[in-house]
């Protein structure tokens, strides 16, 4: 591919650059954002070749749309719409009902393929990005059979030539098993964070008494909420069922604490010490 165009050169978007780049020198990357100090500072630690407009992508061989899902969802069609009939656009969108939804009916919708990779971190922005974040990890697609053949045969092996692996989902599927597998993790890192400062006023005791335990279980509360906010919005209804569960069994835990049936509580942790197996790798 000649001309790859990436929307928002973030944590995304700023280390796809990085990887796509290295596996095709040839290609020229041209970044996009609102902000031109989003752009000079994408420049400046070489994710993008140049700089470009919404405009520019009439020139696109692929477009990557690596922004919020809600500004995702109002940008989609518009791209789609400008870019040529041999172009492919992809998102990046941690939600897939409804930026497949937007395009459904898109005269282009067959240049279109969504895909959610499974990586990140808990930083955002052009100086989060870094090469190997991809490496290992899976790339959700979702309606792939909506998607020109040769396109979607152009956009897995670039993800899978950056280290990906690929597993199909339909968009339904996505959001439900997603807002289990990282939306809740998001909250529960939230409101302990909230928990702790709330309630541990002084910093320098939260400073000093924090431990690796508490430093990995409230890393997700250093997340953007710029990039949260909409996603919580898109998935309501999954993310709402899915703090049901788990507020059900904070509920039980502390009820079996209050009956002072410390048998119980041995038998749920022991229990749940399965998911390190599980976490160790399905063959
Ligand atoms: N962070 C993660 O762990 C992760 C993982 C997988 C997918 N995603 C998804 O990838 C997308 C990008 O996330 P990120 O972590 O790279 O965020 P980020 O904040 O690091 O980068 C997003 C960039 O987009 C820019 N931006 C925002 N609105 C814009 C708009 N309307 N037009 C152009 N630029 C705009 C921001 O200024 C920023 O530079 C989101 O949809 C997110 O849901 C994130
Ligand atoms: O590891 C992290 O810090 C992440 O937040 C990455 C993470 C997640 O695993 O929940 C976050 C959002 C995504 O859409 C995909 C990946």
């Amino acid at each position: 591919m000649k001309n790859i165009y990436i929307i928002g050169v973030g944590l995304i978007g700023g280390s796809l650059a990085i990887d796509i780049k290295k596996n095709n020198p040839e290609t020229v990357i041209y970044g996009i954002s609102r902000k031109e100090a989003t752009l000079n500072e994408a420049l400046s630690l070489k994710l993008i070749d140049k700089k470009a407009t919404l405009d520019d992508v009439e020139n696109a061989d692929l477009v990557i749309i690596a922004i919020p899902v809600d500004a995702t969802v109002k940008l989609l069609p518009t791209i789609l719409d400008k870019i040529p009939d041999s172009g492919l656009v992809v998102d990046a969108g941690s939600t897939k009902v409804d930026i497949c939804k937007v395009v459904e009916n898109h005269p282009k919708r067959r240049n279109f393929l969504a895909m959610h990779p499974i990586a990140g971190t808990e930083y955002s922005g052009p100086s989060a990005a870094f090469s190997g974040l991809f490496i290992g990890k899976t790339n959700i697609v979702c309606e792939v059979e909506k998607t020109t053949f040769k396109l979607q045969e152009k956009a897995l092996k670039l993800f899978t030539d950056i280290g990906m692996r690929i597993r199909y989902m339909n968009p339904e599927a996505h959001d439900k098993h997603i807002a289990y597998m990282s939306h809740l993790s998001h909250i529960s890192s939230f409101m302990l964070g909230k928990t702790v400062i709330e309630k541990e006023k002084n910093e320098r005791d939260i400073f000093d008494m924090a431990g690796s335990g508490f430093e990995s279980t409230v890393r997700l509360a250093k997340s953007s909420p710029a990039m949260w906010t909409p996603i919580f919005k898109q998935n309501k209804d999954n993310v709402i069922e899915t703090l049901d569960e788990y507020i059900t069994n904070l509920t039980h835990f502390k009820e079996l604490m209050k009956q002072n049936d410390f048998d119980a509580i041995y038998n749920e942790m022991e229990n749940t010490n399965h998911i390190k197996d599980i976490l160790k790798g399905i063959s």
